[in-house]
């Protein structure tokens, strides 16, 4: 049972999210955390079940009543190590792509990559959480989160990480994911509560690494690594001009509607 004053909150359930909520619950008595797939915490969030998600920043484009409320968020400045798409025939001949049912944000950047770089607007089907990898035929597959840290076996002609391929082909960060709101909930505490749990996980990465590492089968200076050298928590002014230029082509290819007021700060869309 939760009170009429408990904030809930959605977090994905990945590795990459444990800095972002290091102690939040435990700071936070009105605070009720969930964890789910980044794609199910924007429905639940649409659908008015949370207070605050942290939602595909794809997602966050949909509704211009949400608003970002932290500078906290998930996102790379170059290889991002795990969200990948896995080629069974060279990129310019894909016509079929899977995407993994977590994804938004990364299912609607491969379509802008394959579109712009090849001029593909392939056909997609959905690769279930639960499904394994090679259940789906598809000529390129798209998964995101833990199960895409360790390669699945098969024979690839590519792989593409997409942190790396759109900050070679942008010069950009890359966002995928942010802290919403719902429309109508206005807790200003909300924001210094999240970015103070990002800043505590930052100051205690070796620790979250340490514990995390052997569920991920990883060792501790490969989780640290991730956590630190790949993943970037912070929503700054560069971070906002990524996605910017993330909205622009989402928008170009009709995966997002304008939208003039979507940034925390007023940002250029450049
Ligand atoms: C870096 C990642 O970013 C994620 C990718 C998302 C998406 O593609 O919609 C959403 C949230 C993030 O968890 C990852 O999952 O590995």
């Amino acid at each position: 049972m939760h009170s009429d004053s408990t904030i809930r909150v959605g977090a994905v359930s990945y590795l990459n999210t444990k800095p972002l909520v290091y102690g939040l619950a435990a700071a936070n008595s009105d605070i009720e955390l969930v964890f789910d797939l980044p794609s199910r915490l924007a429905d639940q969030l649409a659908a008015g079940d949370l207070d605050v998600a942290l939602i595909p920043s794809v997602e966050f484009f949909q509704d211009p009543s949400y608003s970002i409320v932290s500078d906290a968020c998930i996102a790379c400045r170059g290889p991002v190590w795990s969200v990948k798409l896995f080629f069974r025939k060279p990129p310019a001949e894909v016509r079929t792509l899977a995407l993994d049912e977590g994804s938004r944000t990364s299912a609607a950047l491969s379509k802008i990559l394959l579109s712009e770089r090849f001029g593909l607007m392939p056909q997609t089907v959905p690769l279930p959480i639960d499904s394994r990898f090679d259940s789906v035929d598809a000529d390129a597959v798209l998964i995101i989160g833990d199960r895409a840290i360790h390669a699945p076996s098969g024979e690839f002609v590519e792989i593409w990480d997409l942190g790396q391929v759109w900050r070679e082909w942008s010069g950009k960060p890359f966002v995928f994911a942010a802290w919403v709101a719902r429309p109508g909930f206005d807790t200003p505490q909300i924001a210094a509560a999240l970015s103070a749990a990002r800043d505590a996980g930052l100051a205690q990465l070796e620790e979250i690494a340490a514990a995390e590492a052997p569920r991920h089968r990883l060792t501790t200076e490969q989780c640290l690594t991730y956590l630190r050298d790949n993943l970037h928590f912070n929503l700054g002014p560069d971070e906002e001009s990524g996605l910017a230029l993330f909205h622009r082509h989402a928008v170009q290819r009709g995966l997002a509607p304008p939208n003039d007021r979507w940034t925390r700060h007023d940002c250029e869309a450049t």
